[in-house]
């Protein structure tokens, strides 16, 4: 192995593309010259309409300019983007490299199995690291005593499951995802059959391991109901165990503390529970830019992408979030980097607990900052403390009461925690928000994602149902949009202290839910309700006019499939991924924006729903099947089935109006495109309405219900539009 000081070659090196960096200018270019005719037509023709036309003009226009304007922002990604490689076989030797602390959040095992949590536990102790160099902390925000229970049976089966992975190089680290394959069993060994008798043995002590956990939980299912609540309870250390609210933000905040009493490691690597190391070297590739000398004092994180072991194919509900891990971050990545996205980075503590603490000489205003403890003051003075643990690897007890002062809730009373120190409290997207305050303090980022050749560095669990998928779709919406409201909001904060195109991208983010799902909602009611009452809102189609509106609409769809195709998917995957955005933008973006606004004005609390990470079997079936589980709360179907219900009405009224009371088609023709685009990206919802037969079809009440709401809406509209 070479050391870096004998060798001049670099750990990390950097390109584009310039045949897509042209592609999407010229792109940008030509749409943006298209855009300003529509401005121009709208703007110049508003005042000719016929007054009860112009409101409905108002609205598409109004429309029309918000997407144009998110457009806009989002041509931050397409401007430079960035793709990295690593050679961590170039980095120092192992005395040399600095100690990890992994942080590892769970909030108990009603939708978070123990068994997955210990999984993601196991994979992070066996990372390919100098053993006394990584560190490992798990949070239970509901303080389950079957979570402890668990971590001490783990650490028994850890050594077993730790040497045999070394051993025989074994790449995947999850005991659970090793033993469930079959074929190819992973391993450099050169005597396969001592190998296998080895494996053998390996797998009898998981098997009894899995047992006992679950064995325990059964029982202690019983003992823990009614103790604790999530929000209220002890809080107890025990070596290596804590917990806390302020949701996510709160535990991570508590494992900051605690862990700066016992290993204080100058880095740390988040997972959320259910995201296993997948590829053990992670920890080195990221060490690859931490320990560049030139990047590395303004280097706050290294991102990896968060992939999921459960996406299928024909992904119908765009699980892998696409577009954020294959474009928006190598943009992003271009500029001063990415976002921090929650999970799967390794960030340098400084960077978390205030940049110039050194330069602090006041201990009253560390204080002031950092809480009461003068022995967390003092851990963040050092660079590095060897963790304070006796000969049986247990803490001192005095090290114990401290970390458990430093755990308790009313620790942050009246300190910057959460407000500048640590992960920021002010949204539901605490990692977003985290994030973006440390970038416009000029901290940089990277974002490393696997080539095509080597293994995802991390593997989770996505949402595989509607439900779950809006839900959390709901969760962020807020959580985003609290940012966009909040004083951090990305253009005004950002540009002045990041760059100008990295607070747009940014601000693209912190937008896209409230931005989207207005004139989304508009698109889907008003032109048909006009079409219905054969009254036109579009140039007729031998107005040069009509031209323009139809370039951008075919300009915009293009762009979308020429980014999918670019990152090697099927044409599917664009019809999936449009049809995705439709849903999203007229639900959950537009209950995450109200959630978002509510909470502005103190008419609603701060929540997060977990993501449930118990798989069921009916449901992932139906994914699997590539089709839709209308199974999902009403909120969600409900709104759907009525957009298609409005569209198919007045694509058929406005038909019947050409063909039978001679209504021009030339005039109406934008509209009928529009309402037709709608249903036939859409289609899955009338299966789901009449077609189907299986629990995954929309429940008769909801069609209903539906059906009631379209007529109120068409109803009421076509009188008003009379008077
Ligand atoms: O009160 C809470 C809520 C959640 N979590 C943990 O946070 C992690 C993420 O929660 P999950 O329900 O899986 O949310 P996702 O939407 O899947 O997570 C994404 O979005 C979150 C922000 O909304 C980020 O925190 C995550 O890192 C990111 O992966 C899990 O390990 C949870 O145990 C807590 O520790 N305390
Ligand atoms: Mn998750």
């Amino acid at each position: 192995m070479a050391s870096s000081s004998s060798t001049s070659l670099p750990l990390h090196i950097c390109h584009g593309n310039k045949l897509t960096m042209i592609i999407n200018r010229s792109h940008a270019v030509l749409h943006s010259i298209a855009i300003s005719f529509l401005i121009y037509y709208r703007t110049s023709f508003l005042f000719h309409q016929p007054t009860p036309i112009i409101i409905p003009w108002l609205l598409l226009f109004t429309s029309e300019l918000i997407l144009s304007f998110i457009w806009f922002l989002g041509r931050a990604y397409i401007w430079r983007p960035v793709y990295r490689t690593v050679f961590p076989e170039r980095l120092p030797n192992d005395d040399k490299l600095p100690a990890i602390d992994v942080f590892i959040c769970t909030t108990g095992p009603d939708k978070e199995p123990t068994i997955g949590v210990m999984n993601t536990l196991l994979s992070a102790m066996a990372l390919d690291y100098p053993p006394d160099k990584l560190h490992v902390y798990l949070s239970d925000d509901g303080g389950y005593a079957i979570t402890l229970h668990a971590m001490r049976e783990s650490w028994s089966f850890a050594r077993w499951w730790l040497p045999f992975c070394r051993r025989f190089g074994i790449k995947t680290r999850c005991p659970e995802a090793y033993f469930s394959r079959t074929e190819n069993r992973d391993s450099d060994s050169e005597n396969p059959h001592n190998f296998m008798v080895e494996r053998e043995k390996i797998k009898e002590q998981y098997v009894l391991f899995k047992e006992r956990v679950r064995r325990a939980g059964e029982e202690s299912k019983f003992k823990d109901k009614g103790v604790y609540t999530a929000s209220d309870h002890p809080s107890c250390i025990e070596k290596r165990t804590s917990q806390f609210h302020h949701f996510k933000a709160g535990a991570v905040n508590v494992l900051l503390r605690v862990s700066a009493m016992l290993s204080n490691s100058p880095y740390i690597l988040m997972l959320d529970c259910d995201m296993y190391c997948n590829d053990p070297t992670s920890a080195r590739q990221a060490m690859c830019f931490h320990l560049d000398p030139e990047m590395s004092p303004s280097l706050a994180f290294v991102q990896f992408p968060q992939a999921f072991r459960d996406i299928r194919e024909n992904d119908i509900y765009d699980s892998e979030v696409r577009s954020a891990y294959t474009i928006l971050w190598p943009g992003l990545d271009g500029l001063k980097g990415p976002v921090l996205s929650g999970t799967n980075f390794y960030i340098k503590r400084e960077a978390l607990c205030c940049h110039s603490i050194r330069k602090y000489i006041d201990l009253r205003e560390l204080k002031d900052s950092f809480g009461p403890s003068n022995e967390f003051i003092n851990s963040l003075r050092q660079d590095y403390k060897k963790p304070n643990l006796n000969d049986n690897g247990e803490a001192s007890n005095v090290l114990l009461e401290e970390a458990k002062v430093l755990a308790s809730c009313s620790y942050e009373d009246h300190t910057k925690w959460g407000k500048e120190v640590g992960f920021l409290y002010d949204s539901v997207a605490e990692d977003f928000l985290t994030g973006f305050v440390m970038q416009c303090k000029g901290w940089i980022s990277a974002y490393v994602a696997p080539s095509s050749s080597s293994r995802p560095q991390f593997l989770g669990t996505s949402t595989t149902n509607l439900n779950d998928l809006l839900t959390q779709g709901i969760r962020w919406g807020s959580g985003l949009v609290d940012v966009a409201l909040s004083r951090f909001s990305p253009l005004f904060y950002g540009s002045s202290r990041t760059s100008f195109l990295h607070s747009m991208g940014y601000a693209e983010l912190s937008l896209f839910p409230l931005l989207y799902c207005l004139p989304l909602w508009c698109f889907a009611t008003i032109p048909p309700l006009y079409l219905l009452n054969g009254i036109p809102l579009y140039p007729e189609v031998s107005d040069p006019y009509f031209s323009v509106f139809l370039f951008i609409f075919l300009s915009s769809l293009s762009k979308h499939l020429h980014e999918v195709v670019v990152t090697g998917k099927p044409i599917r995957k664009w019809i999936n991924e449009q049809r995705i955005w439709m849903i999203k933008s007229v639900t959950c973006h537009l209950y995450g924006s109200l959630d978002a606004i509510l909470k502005k004005f103190d008419l609603r609390k701060a929540s997060f729903l977990t993501t449930n990470k118990v798989a069921d079997d009916e449901q992932f079936k139906l994914y699997r099947e590539g089709k839709f589980d209308f199974w999902a709360s009403t909120i969600f179907v409900a709104p759907l089935v009525t957009v298609m219900l409005v569209n198919l009405a007045s694509i058929v009224g406005g038909v019947y109006r050409i063909m039978f009371m001679g209504a021009d088609w030339r005039k109406m023709f934008g509209q009928v495109l529009l309402s037709f685009y709608i249903i036939l990206m859409n289609y899955v919802v009338i299966e789901g309405m009449v077609l189907r037969k299986d629990k995954g079809r929309i429940p008769l009440y909801v069609n209903v219900l539906s059906i009631v709401f379209s007529l109120i809406f068409l109803s009421l509209g076509s009188i008003i539009i009379s008077i």
